[in-house]
């Protein structure tokens, strides 16, 4: 059976600047003091437990106001907007946005015969992503079948482990490793783009910045530039991240559909591995040998595993690299004067407008208490940080490109949860430091080249695993 959420994400396009997504938004009002939860637990009566602040000694004793312990359902969405919104066949995007308007931060609507709960309000989004990532758990049905146990989709010890070892080469020393690699990979990119102005040739910013990312990730993985074969064999990574949302839940059907493109990445990966394999062990390891040198002292890493890795890491790490790239370029194009700006407030800013990750799925296995609002086990969460970063509440004018509000001592909001592109807690983004280092070590080089002329722009965005611009991005320098 599909589930109605991805059903309903059709991947169809919106624009960007004209959907209601943007005008959305009031926060749900913080936890109340002394809030309660129940955790389900097998064969005892199910237990309350407290969460959010708790009461003072002072309250206990009730010489004050006395603290509710009171819970309520999480509000709902009417089943008439839901209907409103089924005839217009509008976008998932846009039945979110009416949620969060019309019903709050900590939000339900129906598709199906069970509640969704939509949470935007950042007090409820550290609470689901921060506090309590055992308690809202990542499923990644239809994803696992690409990446099949990678650190992405793994949960509970084999994910910590993994985690473990992948956070090491994003982190610290691992990082300053990829420096001159994804140094290399930038240049590549501008003397690529001088040619262009060179020639007066056009060439599509999309494309381009998917080329820059995709050679940035494979040089940190196996310490190689991208070669133009790998680069036409990995469109297959492409392809069935596009199909996902709409492929069948059941994995086996799921496979089958896309069987041509996995064979075709798995081809990829095993010689990588291979190739890795037959160098030995290097100066400069990519990750690639340090996923070979753990399977040395763990069993655990096979070379399914050490695949299964090599692919999430190329999934997670270049179409989000690529389509902040080309939305940056886009949106310098209608604000030509944030083009003084420092580099990595434009990349923060970009990110608020189009996190990549729009949509990050939870699924509720204990019961619950969010705000206030009672979570039943078995219910899906979805955390919307495009909401979220679209909140007049919290962002002003939130529809303005403003690059100012990410430079140094500007005024911006102070709770974790109102912005957070790169996820939140446990399951954060393994390669945030690692894209924001290749993003402005691109741009330090191609900002200086001059603004692009687009030849036609994109009519709005995309929304399907990522938000990206629904077109083509045709361009010529200056
Ligand atoms: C602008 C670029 C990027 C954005 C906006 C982004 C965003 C995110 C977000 C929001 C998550 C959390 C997903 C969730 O909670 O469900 C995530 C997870 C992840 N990202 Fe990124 N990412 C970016 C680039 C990268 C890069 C360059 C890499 C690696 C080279 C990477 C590797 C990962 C991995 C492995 C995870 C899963 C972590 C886990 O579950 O433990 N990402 N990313």
């Amino acid at each position: 059976m599909r589930s109605p959420i991805r059903a309903a994400c059709r991947g169809r396009s919106a624009p960007p600047h004209r959907t209601r997504a943007g005008t959305a938004g009031r926060a749900a009002a913080p936890p109340p003091a002394g809030s309660a939860s129940r955790s389900a637990q097998p064969g005892r009566a199910a237990r309350w437990h407290r969460v959010g602040p708790q009461p003072t000694n002072r309250q206990q004793s009730g010489r004050t106001r006395p603290v509710s312990t009171e819970t309520r359902p999480v509000p709902e969405l009417a089943a008439e907007v839901v209907e409103r919104w089924r005839a217009e066949e509008a976008e998932l995007v846009d039945l979110l946005a009416r949620t969060q308007r019309g019903v709050g931060g900590v939000a339900a609507f129906r598709l199906g015969p069970a509640p969704t709960v939509l949470v935007t309000d950042p007090a409820a989004v550290q609470h689901v992503l921060g506090h309590h990532p055992d308690r809202y758990v990542k499923r990644s049905h239809r994803a696992r079948m690409l990446v099949g146990d990678g650190v992405l989709s793994a949960t509970g010890d084999p994910w910590k482990r993994q985690r473990r070892v992948l956070q090491a080469q994003f982190t610290g020393t691992g990082m300053r490793r990829y420096e001159r690699r994804i140094a290399e990979a930038a240049r590549r990119t501008a003397e690529r783009w001088e040619g262009y102005r060179r020639n007066g040739e056009a060439f599509d910013v999309g494309e381009e910045m998917r080329g820059f990312a995709l050679d940035t990730v494979w040089r940190a993985l196996t310490g190689l530039p991208l070669d133009d074969r790998t680069d036409r064999e990995l469109r297959s990574v492409e392809r069935v991240v596009a199909a996902m949302p709409t492929l069948p839940t059941n994995a086996a059907d799921a496979r089958d559909a896309v069987a041509e493109d996995l064979a075709r990445i798995d081809a990829v990966a095993h010689a990588a591995i291979d190739a890795a394999r037959s160098a030995g062990p290097t100066e400069e390891p990519g990750v690639l040998r340090v996923l070979l040198d753990a399977g040395e002292q763990d069993p655990g890493y096979t070379d399914r595993l050490i695949r299964d890795e090599l692919v999430t890491l190329l999934v997670a790490g270049h179409e989000t690299t690529a389509t902040t790239l080309t939305w940056l370029f886009l949106l310098l194009d209608r604000h030509p004067e944030a083009r003084r700006a420092d580099p990595q407030a434009l990349v923060s800013e970009t990110l608020r407008l189009y996190p990549s990750a729009w949509l990050l799925p939870r699924h509720a296995v204990e019961d619950d208490v969010i705000a206030g609002h009672r979570i039943a086990a078995g219910t899906d969460v979805l955390v919307c940080p495009y909401l979220t970063h679209r909140n007049p509440a919290l962002w002003p004018d939130p529809e303005r490109f403003d690059p100012a509000r990410f430079a140094h001592g500007a005024d911006r909001p102070g709770q974790l949860g109102a912005y957070f592109p790169f996820g939140l807690g446990a399951r954060a983004c393994l390669g945030t430091r690692f894209a924001l280092r290749e993003t402005t070590a691109l741009l330090e080089l191609l900002l200086p080249m001059g603004p692009l002329t687009f030849r036609s722009r994109p009519t709005g965005a995309a929304y399907s695993i990522t938000v990206r611009p629904d077109g083509p991005t045709p361009a010529v320098l200056g």
